[in-house]
């Protein structure tokens, strides 16, 4: 289905910044972005024929041909862009409300599943939680029987150290490889034909509190990842290990000395505040930087045109202010580097000296837009802090900085100076009661990511709607043990219902519809050109909306609530599938997972407070769901 075109003319509208200090004029530039030059939906060969698809030949190319190839789903995100949008249209808005289950598959284990399941040729390919199987499930069978599982064998401990459970986020796939973490820091690659180990490489150590749960990216040779564990007061970095052999080409701290961030002389962040030497030392008391965080837990992103890749930073620890007086750079922030070498080419901090935890590791999405009637390389960032960003991913400057939730923490993004214009009543600290801190520690949104459509011009945030209130304590570094200094106690905010499914037309900086669901949005969301956006819910529902309207399209009822990844693909029989993960957990669902006491306000650091219905809507236990139109 072709695109439609948009009119970038005629009186386009404002993306207003909160302050208002700027009014951009903003328009789409549909053809541009780089996962969606061919705007036709890309049939497999086999589709006429019904003969046996040609994919296993195509999973040879590199990964950059092979993400184009919507027949497949070779990483988390979809696309380098990470747009987790889908040309396939046999699903649509239309028949989406026949689907059915075409088959399921349990995991036999029961924490969060996380993790986007991964299509290469007539393979499935599952990444469980803790301890971390992969599983290969055979598409040309009926039924999807398992071809193989490979079994890494994580350490036990690592468990103990996981601040938010035993989550994985999935795997990513190249040259016959699939390239995941375990929660025991290791990064593993696997052939992807015989599921036999071809590499394992220990990157972070379970005593210090380090763990790994995100989903790497592979670009070219090199499989970028990064550690989890900011509060335990790890130092945060990412790290480039070769896809061949396992080797590490180049580790990026968040904290520390130039040397350490990999900041040299082609460093230009656009703000002066991040400009000078050594800035991940000088922006903390003396030694802090050392266990201050900034954990890179999240997603990555890569715009091969500028040959940039991008990810964001998690929070600074501990989580009392007041221990770390100062920027605390390069924490809740996001870099820019270039892949081959690490290099530092911008920096932009979300919420210098974080407040609440606002980690900054949410997707930059990268689309092209047109601003002031010029055309911008932009990065879409619906961020912890409430706001939906969008900055120059070229230069890091920010275009516009709009809120998407309900916010007392900030008044707002000062666009001249980029920065969060923090509400100083709200600040935590040592023998304060802070009340009604809004968005909560985990964010207007959390990890779980976005998608966004060319074809309607909409980011489909998969939100939450939490607050807290929060007591300062002192925090004293135990390796390996929480490093907080707070206490928190969340709950829903304004209206009561904890979530809210968020349809935002970047082009106008607002809210076109939403859905408000009873608990946080936790999976992540899938939109395709059929119209039609996918996403789940704690309380257990699979949901089909129309795109443009949010109108309910189908639902079904799933044995968990879902904090998994949608997605979908073409069969080896020439169908379109969807596929998402069950299994509740993760922060927002440890109450379950973990089988938590509800009465206890501060469990799951405060999150169980506001779940503490949760255990009377779903049960834990991993199943991949799989459907399809009869
Ligand atoms: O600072 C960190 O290192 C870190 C790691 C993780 C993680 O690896 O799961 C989470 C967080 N922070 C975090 O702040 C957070 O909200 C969160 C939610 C989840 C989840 O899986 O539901 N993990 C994490």
């Amino acid at each position: 289905m072709p695109l439609p075109a948009q009119d970038t003319s005629s009186s386009p509208p404002a993306l207003n910044s909160v302050l208002g200090t700027r009014a951009l004029l903003v328009a789409l530039v549909l053809a541009l972005l780089p996962a969606c030059k061919d705007k036709s939906p890309k049939p497999p060969a086999s589709t006429a024929s019904g003969a046996k698809s040609p994919q296993l030949d195509k999973a040879q190319f590199d990964v950059s041909q092979l993400q184009e190839d919507d027949t497949q789903w070779v990483m988390a995100a979809k696309n380098h862009a990470n747009t987790r949008f889908s040309r396939l249209t046999d699903i649509n808005a239309t028949n989406v409300k026949d689907l059915k289950v075409a088959w399921t598959y349990s995991t036999g284990f029961v924490r969060g599943h996380e993790a986007a399941p991964l299509v290469v040729g007539d393979t499935m390919y599952v990444v469980t939680p803790f301890p971390n199987h992969l599983v290969a499930l055979d598409l040309s069978k009926e039924g999807a029987p398992m071809k193989w599982v490979y079994e890494p064998q994580p350490s036990p401990a690592a468990q103990g150290v996981a601040c938010c459970d035993h989550v994985n986020r999935g795997a990513a796939y190249a040259d016959g490889r699939l390239f995941y973490n375990t929660l025991d820091n290791h990064t593993v690659a696997v052939d992807a034909q015989t599921g036999k180990e071809l590499w394992k490489t220990k990157l972070g150590d379970i005593n210090k509190g380090e763990t790994m749960t995100m989903a790497p990216l592979v670009v070219r040779d090199k499989v970028i990842v990064g550690n989890s564990g900011g509060e335990f007061g790890v130092r945060g970095w990412a790290a480039a290990l070769s896809t061949k052999t396992g080797a590490v080409l180049w580790r990026a701290y968040s904290t520390g000395p130039d040397s350490d961030v990999l900041i040299g002389p082609n460093f230009k962040p656009f703000y002066e505040q991040d400009r000078g030497k050594d800035l991940g030392v000088k922006s903390w008391p003396p030694e802090q930087w050392k266990i201050g965080g900034g954990t890179v837990w999240g997603w990555l992103s890569y715009d091969p045109e500028l040959d940039l890749l991008y990810y964001g930073t998690g929070n600074p620890g501990p989580w009392n202010p007041e221990q770390r007086p100062g920027d605390n750079k390069w924490t809740c922030g996001i870099f820019a580097r270039k892949p081959d070498t690490g290099e530092a080419v911008w920096f932009y901090q979300w919420s210098p000296h974080d407040l609440f935890d606002h980690d900054g590791i949410n997707e930059a999405i990268i689309t092209n837009l047109t601003v002031n009637g010029q055309p911008r390389k932009v990065l879409i960032h619906p961020g912890r802090t409430g706001y939906v960003y969008v900055l120059d991913r070229a230069t890091g400057e920010v275009l516009s900085a709009v809120p998407f939730a309900h916010i007392t923490t900030s008044k707002g993004v000062d666009l001249k100076t980029g920065k969060l214009v923090p509400v100083l009543e709200k600040s935590p600290g040592l023998g304060k009661t802070v009340r009604d801190i809004c968005p909560a520690a985990p964010g207007a949104k959390d990890w779980s990511p976005a998608a966004f459509s060319p074809q309607t011009g909409l980011l489909y945030i998969p939100g939450n709607n939490l607050c807290q209130d929060e007591q300062g304590l002192e925090a004293n570094y135990i390796a390996g043990t929480p490093y907080l200094g707070a206490n928190v106690r969340m709950y829903p905010g304004p209206g009561g219902n904890g979530g809210e499914f968020i349809a935002w037309d970047v082009l106008n900086g607002k809210k076109v519809w939403s859905i408000p669901e009873l608990f946080p949005v936790f999976s992540g969301a899938l939109v395709t050109a059929g119209d039609v956006v996918f996403y789940g819910t704690m309380d257990g529902w699979f949901k089909a909306l129309h795109a443009r309207t949010g109108q309910e399209l189908w639902k079904f009822k799933v044995g968990s609530g879902i904090i998994g990844q949608p997605i979908t693909f073409r069969g080896p029989d020439g169908t379109q599938y969807v596929s998402v993960l069950s299994g509740v957990g993760g922060w927002a669902g440890a109450i379950v997972a973990g089988q938590l006491d509800p009465r206890d306000q501060s469990a799951a650091l405060g999150f169980a407070n506001a779940m503490k219905e949760l255990p009377k809507y779903t049960t834990r236990g991993g199943m991949l769901y799989t459907f399809r139109l009869p």
